[in-house]
């Protein structure tokens, strides 16, 4: 079996309000013909109602917003389409003042980050702050949007502006890939057809750009980490023997005969066969859902990691994290939080926090003592028993956490272990 992630890519968008999102999200599903009749006939019936010419290519997108708005219940609104060349997730975040926490919730898992900036505005604060997250969260593939290039007349000056001053600023972080496309959400033009109004540029329209774009070697495949979900005992007759470890894995290849550690225990053994839904595999990665059986008989439960015994992860209970503060309530000194990493729940303090970063420069300031909403930090932390960590670079999934109040139970920071 070949690994090949290349059907499906997930990717975010951010901006400030009113940078155009919804737009764009609706231009890409319009003229890549993802949208489904009744949905469109429906938002033709509301343009006309609001009296639009044309339609109204919000819309597509604000249905969904609505109900967010009413229930509050949640921050990222997520999108499918398909084309011939690949499937896409859509994470859709509002651009509201919360914008770290969605930009998180939104990013976590994406190939791609969309970065729409006003061509009349240019750079803002805003622009920094979501360059910087996606940095932090390691998207390899960041695109930045000048978006609304009809109300500068599709002027190739105003493109090159923006491009300089995100390339000055970017330079200070690390992100692998950085795209350019002027486009206008609202006309089409380099969205999914090339633009007719600026001949000058020579690079390809976004969709195509999405479509293109080599996304098979975003995931680690060489750390083998498959943190166990739930121990499989089936009371059939036939399955009487039958010990399986479900769950994801993180990152990395199995195959059975693989010589694996399960920790915390360190107990060694050999995988005797890895299941999946239709049947036994000769070989699982990262992010198949398997059940794996061992030769021998180990007392594995939930939280347990099974590794490749030649490649362990570091085994701490102290962490050095970037944090963000996801909560309208500040952290307090040295309270306690649930931590979750993996599969994992234990108990964490966050012992000192190191300094924290001012978004317009990048630089280290002092912290006082408390995060609030918003904030990025460095922080130490301390669990009440180890966890099993990878550093977030190499490893998305092993390399992060999030922090809950246990007395609201609300999430209150993710975290990026460094
Ligand atoms: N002239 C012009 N207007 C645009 C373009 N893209 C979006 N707009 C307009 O900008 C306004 C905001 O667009 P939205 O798509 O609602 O912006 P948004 O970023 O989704 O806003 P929030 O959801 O509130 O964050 C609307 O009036 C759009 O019609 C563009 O390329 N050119």
């Amino acid at each position: 079996m070949k690994i090949d992630n290349s059907q499906l890519l997930r990717f975010t968008t951010a901006g400030s309000v009113d940078d155009g999102k919804s737009t764009l999200i609706g231009r890409l599903l319009y003229d890549s013909k993802s949208i489904f009749e009744d949905q469109l006939e429906a938002v033709e019936n509301t343009s006309k109602q609001k009296g639009h010419e044309g339609v109204d290519l919000a819309l597509f997108t604000d249905g969904l917003r609505d109900e967010r708005e009413q229930g509050i219940t949640i921050d990222v609104a997520y999108r499918y389409f398909t084309t011939p060349r690949r499937k896409f997730i859509i994470a859709d975040t509002p651009g509201h003042i919360q914008y770290t926490r969605n930009m998180v919730t939104g990013a976590s898992t994406a190939n791609a980050a969309l970065i729409l900036v006003d061509a009349r505005h240019g750079v803002i604060e805003q622009t920094k702050r979501h360059a910087f997250i996606a940095s932090l969260l390691n998207i390899p593939h960041v695109i930045v949007c000048v978006n609304k290039m009809d109300l500068v007349d599709y002027a190739q000056e105003s493109f090159r502006a923006i491009t300089e001053d995100f390339e000055e600023f970017a330079s200070k972080m690390l992100i692998s890939d950085i795209r350019y496309i002027p486009i206008s959400a609202l006309n089409g033009d380099n969205v999914v057809n090339r633009s007719e109004n600026m001949s000058w540029y020579q690079g390809a329209p976004l969709l195509h750009t999405l479509e293109t774009m080599h996304i098979s070697s975003d995931i680690n495949k060489v750390d083998a980490r498959f943190p166990v979900q739930t121990v499989l005992r089936p009371q059939s007759k036939e399955h009487l023997d039958y010990r399986g470890y479900a769950g994801r894995i993180s990152s990395g290849v199995f195959r059975p005969g693989d010589k694996v550690s399960v920790l915390p225990s360190g107990f060694s053994s050999v995988i005797k066969a890895i299941d999946g839904p239709n049947g036994s595999l000769e070989e699982a990665f990262a992010p198949m859902s398997v059940s794996i059986t061992l030769e021998d008989d180990i007392d594995i439960s939930r939280g347990d990691m099974i590794v490749r015994t030649n490649n362990q992860p570091e085994a701490t209970q102290d962490l050095e994290v970037m944090l963000c503060w996801l909560n309208n309530k500040p952290s307090q000194p040295r309270a306690k939080y649930s931590i979750l990493h993996t599969t994992n729940d234990q108990k964490a303090m966050i012992k000192e926090i190191v300094h924290k970063i001012d978004i317009q420069t990048l630089n280290r300031v002092p912290a006082d003592g408390e995060l609030q909403m918003n904030d990025i930090c460095k922080v130490r932390i301390r669990t009440t028993k180890p966890l099993m960590v990878d550093v977030y670079r190499e490893n998305r999934t092993t390399g992060s956490l999030v922090l809950v109040d246990d007395a609201t139970n609300e999430t209150v920071a993710a975290g990026m272990i460094v």
